[in-house]
């Protein structure tokens, strides 16, 4: 058992994640009392059932009264309603938090209701899985995945220790970064690859003979881990393209161009291109395996926004 980090912590939003970090705070005795909220009566029911708290109230200002944590963990879209909705009931001196896979759209719908003397501190946890909702959570979620924290200016750096400490104790690797790196970062190696995954699964579908046995049948291949990748909640993930747009846009672009160039390479018979990205790949794989997979994940995607960013630069007039 851990020094609690808070004394009442409210959670609005108790699907995957925010039921995670109700059990995680719970096992490791991060806080005193837990508070939730969320929109549907049956997953409030639900949360209640599973105990995953102490106080329950479908009014999301009512279970914010008194919090020194608040942590918002609802698809990105929902995040601006639900900062106008908790803000007069805010302590000063509370901290407001989310977990969000989006940053810059998120503190932009948040940060003009936040009220003064309250800390705003978006984090985002890359940790998750293909399922959705307060059944689907478990404490462990967080144990060596990174925590992202994107602190806008101006905010007190000891309510940003305070959030990582609480973070940290979940099991995270926590590392602080501005909303609009992180989106570039995430956009490559989260975001288009869940786009990606969708698509196939979608093109499989509609090549309807195919749908009919034959995807089921061999999809032990590479295409059944995009099909599990594909069963993310889409609620969650059509909010994620809607407010990343430009940096999905911009990594989307990206990985159009080199789709291109393989084609090519296919057409003309090009192996050693073929073989020369292959190899790379591989390499990439193998490096990530050696450091733990989370470790390796977002310095890969942080080279690639480098490259993209010093290329931009170049081109600038
Ligand atoms: N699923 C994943 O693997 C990960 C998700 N995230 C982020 O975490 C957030 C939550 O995702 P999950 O827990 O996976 O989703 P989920 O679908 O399991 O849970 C969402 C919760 O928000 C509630 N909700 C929806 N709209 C609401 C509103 N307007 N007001 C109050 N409650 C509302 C739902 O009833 C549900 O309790 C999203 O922003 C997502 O981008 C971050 C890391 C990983
Ligand atoms: O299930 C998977 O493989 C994931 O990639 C989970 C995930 C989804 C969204 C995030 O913002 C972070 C992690």
């Amino acid at each position: 058992m851990t020094e609690p980090v808070f004394g009442k912590l409210a959670l609005i939003g108790i699907g995957l994640i925010g039921s995670s970090i109700a059990r995680a705070a719970r096992a490791y005795g991060l806080v005193g009392e837990i508070a939730i909220s969320t929109r549907r009566p049956e997953t409030l029911a639900r949360a209640r059932e599973l105990g995953l708290g102490d106080l329950y109230s479908a009014d999301p200002a009512e279970a914010v009264r008194g919090a020194d944590c608040v942590i918002v963990s609802v698809p990105v879209g929902a995040s601006g309603a639900v900062a106008e909705a908790i803000a007069p009931a805010l302590k000063p001196g509370a901290i407001v938090s989310d977990v969000g896979s989006v940053k810059g759209d998120v503190v932009k719908q948040m940060a003009p209701f936040i009220p003064e003397g309250v800390h705003f501190v978006p984090a985002h946890p890359v940790a998750g899985t293909e399922h959705s909702g307060p059944d689907a959570g478990f404490a462990e979620l967080f144990r060596g995945r990174w925590c992202i924290l994107t602190p806008v200016p101006g905010t007190e750096e000891a309510a940003t220790e305070r959030l990582a400490r609480f973070w940290a104790a979940m099991g995270s690797k926590v590392e602080t970064m501005t909303p609009e790196h992180h989106d570039m970062v995430l956009a490559i190696t989260s975001h288009i690859p869940h786009l990606i995954a969708y698509n196939i699964v979608g093109t499989a579908a509609d090549l309807e003979k195919v749908t009919e046995s034959e995807v089921i049948k061999f999809s032990a291949g590479g295409f059944r881990d995009f099909t599990r990748i594909a069963a993310s909640d889409p609620t969650m993930w059509r909010d994620v393209f809607l407010h990343n747009k430009d940096a999905v846009l911009e990594m989307l672009g990206r990985f159009i161009e080199d789709l291109f160039v393989l084609q090519r390479a296919i057409r003309y018979a090009d192996g050693d291109a073929l073989y020369d990205l292959f190899a790379r790949t591989r390499a990439i794989r193998r490096s990530i395996i050696d450091v733990g997979q989370d470790t390796a994940a977002p310095d890969f995607g942080r080279q690639v926004v480098e490259k993209v960013t010093a290329e931009a630069d170049a081109a600038a007039p």
